[in-house]
């Protein structure tokens, strides 16, 4: 239909709603509507329980510390004698905690680490709790838990930052191929020893790592474990922007302050546009991670690195 006039406000913001959507199938806005409506009604019920525009912390995590504030929700690890290591319960509290925060009025989600370290990656000790059905059904387990975790970062539907405020190292920095921005520290590092610990790569780097930073210095770090600096990491594409420590947090959160207050649907419709071409490759990838990871976890190069770690005959 021809543009509405200036004055006739209603069908004019109509007129541009629809414009703003360009080609897109009548049948993926029809989508795209019902689940806006299902996450704003969502929202709108969790929100009716707290104060209106109060900060609200949610203290029912024993291993993260997640807040919201300013439309921004921030998940926090918060095991920072064990240097972030992400424990099985862990797992569990991250993807409650995503789910939440893609359903919650928040803009924009944020993920970062308590103390010196981002995260240390895979608690070793996660091996150690074997169940009456021995190390194949533990493997089985956690190659389970390891793709809905994973799954949890390839759905996620609205902008995904990691704010790397210092080391990063195995399933940390994979995982960061799947977020839509990535702040880094200039302390950060971003190591992902799989040889060294006997593994294979997970967390869909074996994708996404070739993809952002092309196949030859992906094999230096996903198959040699060559640790980069935040530097390197951002000449390589998988860091977005480097800050020097000392400014590092009041920088990054003054830029995601201003970026919370972007028009909402726009970044969640643009964010769904950019994944979905990807969204079935990533799933089949990370499916086949899994199940190389669960044959891997029981094989004598992975378990003799663990119970070295473990036994602190060894550190990376
Ligand atoms: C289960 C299904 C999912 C599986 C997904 C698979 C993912 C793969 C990966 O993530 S591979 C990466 C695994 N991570 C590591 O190999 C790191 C191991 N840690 C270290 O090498 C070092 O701790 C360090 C280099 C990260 C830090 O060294 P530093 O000397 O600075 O600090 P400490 O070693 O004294 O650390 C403090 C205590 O924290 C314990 N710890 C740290 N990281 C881990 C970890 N990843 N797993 C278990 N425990 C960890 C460390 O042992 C210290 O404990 P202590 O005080 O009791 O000695």
């Amino acid at each position: 239909m021809p543009k509405p006039g200036v004055f006739d406000f209603i069908n004019k913001a109509k007129w541009d709603a629809w414009n703003a959507l360009g080609s897109l199938p009548k049948e993926t806005a029809r989508q795209n509507y019902v689940d806006l409506v299902s996450s704003l009604s969502s929202s709108s019920e969790s929100s009716s329980q707290g104060k209106p525009g109060a900060d609200r912390e949610q203290q029912e995590y024993e291993n993260l510390v997640v807040t919201s504030e300013d439309g921004i929700t921030k998940i926090m690890f918060n095991r920072p004698t064990r240097k972030n290591a992400i424990s099985t319960q862990m797992y569990q509290e991250i993807m409650l905690a995503l789910k939440a925060a893609s359903k919650d009025d928040s803009t924009i989600t944020v993920v970062t680490g308590n103390g010196d370290y981002y995260s240390s990656g895979n608690d070793l000790a996660n091996f150690t709790d074997i169940p009456p059905g021995g190390v194949e059904e533990k493997a089985k387990q956690s190659a389970i838990m390891l793709r809905d975790f994973v799954d949890t970062f390839i759905d996620f539907p609205k902008p995904l930052i990691a704010v790397v405020n210092g080391p990063a190292v195995g399933i940390s920095v994979t995982t960061l191929g799947l977020f839509d921005a990535v702040y880094a520290s200039d302390k950060a590092t971003f190591h992902t020893p799989f040889s060294h610990l006997g593994l294979s790569p997970e967390g869909c780097a074996s994708y996404t790592f070739p993809k952002i930073m092309g196949p030859a210095k992906a094999t230096e770090m996903l198959i040699f474990g060559k640790k980069l600096t935040a530097r390197e990491a951002c000449a390589q594409g998988l860091v977005t922007e480097v800050f020097p420590d000392s400014t590092f947090q009041k920088e990054v959160w003054t830029r995601l302050k201003a970026y919370s207050k972007l028009p909402q649907n726009s970044m969640r419709i643009s964010k769904q546009v950019i994944r979905k071409i990807e969204k079935e490759k990533l799933h089949a990838v990370n499916a086949e991670e899994c199940s190389v990871l669960q044959k891997r976890w029981l094989s004598d190069e992975c378990m003799n690195a663990t119970m070295n770690f473990l036994s602190k005959r060894s550190k990376l």
